[in-house]
């Protein structure tokens, strides 16, 4: 098992990684002794719940299975799992389980943060995805049909359990969506992670045991250092949100459905590396190199048509607008990113063009 800490003063929290997680007791350790709602769904349920309630021997829980999807990454998801609370009677001394991919993890973290102003929760993350990224940070919350996450909270979980041989059973597509995020990490401050990537893709792709824990530690170690250093996103952690500004708006204008977070951040990290090429920023080598990983991780590189205003429009849907602006992820080159409103509007608008729909 591989521990890593995420320092962040009196909110600091362990992530543990590493084979056999789920039934070894680690959930019970971190109930701080009240009792616990496992949240989890109905695909995760009959495959993981009874390992998770080896790890919960002796502790007081009851669990509530959710329907599986984005499209029920909801507030009114969330009344199931307040419901659950309430007639379960459980008091400010809960401590709410999510089990499952990003979507339980981000909507029950939400639950925890605003049940009776707050109660513990731990992560306990069983898709790639969510074990590189959504687990780790405590960015919590659910969609608006207008826009992606818009209602959350920052709400730091008391530990994250990844338990790496939930992978073996992950469909192969989200396997490939979670590597997108792996991706971002090598991109954004770690060169030698994205060289790294590029000589292990196949052994990604076919679940080598030592190549997936090394892609779950490093970037767990990435995101770690990230999140400590600006927690609520007041400058740098806004690095993490690269690609998710084209990303995002793939996902609200299909319905949260469709096409899964990971492959539209994949086409949003392709359509940002173009622009920084149009700019000048990035060179044509260092963005190909970004398109063909992606390609190789078997991720779209670019978005499905979507007409032109309605892009620009969806794109205005996102907490790194500030007063108006328009704020980007962009890249200087593999390993160095930037946030910033400083762009030349014409890289953009044609980026977008490169793939519009009719108006
Ligand atoms: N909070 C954050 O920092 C953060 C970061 C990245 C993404 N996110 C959010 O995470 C969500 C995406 O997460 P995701 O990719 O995990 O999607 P997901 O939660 O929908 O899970 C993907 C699918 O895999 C199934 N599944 C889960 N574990 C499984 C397993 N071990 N075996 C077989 N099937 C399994 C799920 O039921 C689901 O059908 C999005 O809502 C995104 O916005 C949040
Ligand atoms: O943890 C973060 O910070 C991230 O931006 C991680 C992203 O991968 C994740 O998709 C996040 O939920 C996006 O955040 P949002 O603030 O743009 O909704
Ligand atoms: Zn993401």
């Amino acid at each position: 098992m591989r521990t890593l800490q995420v320092a962040l003063g009196e909110r600091s929290y362990p992530i543990y990684i590493g084979p056999g997680l789920l039934g070894r007791g680690l959930i019970g350790e971190h109930l701080a002794g009240g009792r616990a709602l496992l949240v989890t769904n109905e695909t995760v349920a009959p495959l993981y719940q009874a390992r998770a309630a080896a790890g919960l021997a002796g502790c007081d829980w009851r669990a509530v299975v959710l329907p599986d999807g984005e499209a029920y990454k909801t507030l009114e998801t969330c009344q199931r799992v307040y419901d659950a609370l309430i007639e379960g009677q459980f008091d400010r001394t809960a401590t709410v389980v999510a089990l499952g991919g990003g979507v339980v993890g981000d909507l029950a973290g939400f639950c925890a943060a605003t049940y009776q102003r707050g109660v513990g929760y731990l992560q306990v993350p069983t898709t790639l995805l969510a074990q590189v990224d959504s687990a780790v940070g405590g960015k919590t919350g659910v969609n608006h049909p207008q826009g992606k996450n818009m209602i959350g909270a920052f709400h730091q979980p008391r530990a994250v359990i990844a338990d790496t041989d939930t992978l073996a059973t992950l469909p192969e597509r989200e396997l490939s969506a979670g590597l997108a995020e792996v991706v971002k990490y090598g991109l954004i401050r770690d060169a030698a992670f994205f060289d790294w990537l590029e000589a292990h893709a196949e052994a990604l792709l076919r679940r080598d045991p030592a190549a997936l824990t090394h892609a779950v530690a490093e970037s767990c170690r990435n995101k770690a250092e990230v999140v400590a250093a600006d927690e609520r996103e007041a400058g740098s952690r806004a690095l993490l949100n690269l690609g998710h500004t084209f990303g995002h708006a793939i996902e609200t204008h299909t319905g949260y459905s469709g096409w899964l977070h990971g492959e539209a951040v994949a086409a949003g990290i392709a359509m940002a590396a173009r622009m920084s090429t149009a700019l000048g920023w990035l060179d044509e080598r260092d963005r190909a190199r970004t398109e063909a990983l992606l390609q190789r991780l078997r991720l779209p590189t670019a978005p499905p048509p979507i007409p032109l205003a309605r892009y620009r429009a969806l794109m205005r849907v996102d907490k790194k607008v500030q007063g108006g602006r328009l704020r980007l992820v962009l890249l200087r080159g593999i390993g160095e990113a930037v946030v910033t409103a400083e762009f030349d509007e014409a890289a953009l608008e044609r980026t977008l063009r490169e793939h519009a729909a009719a108006d």
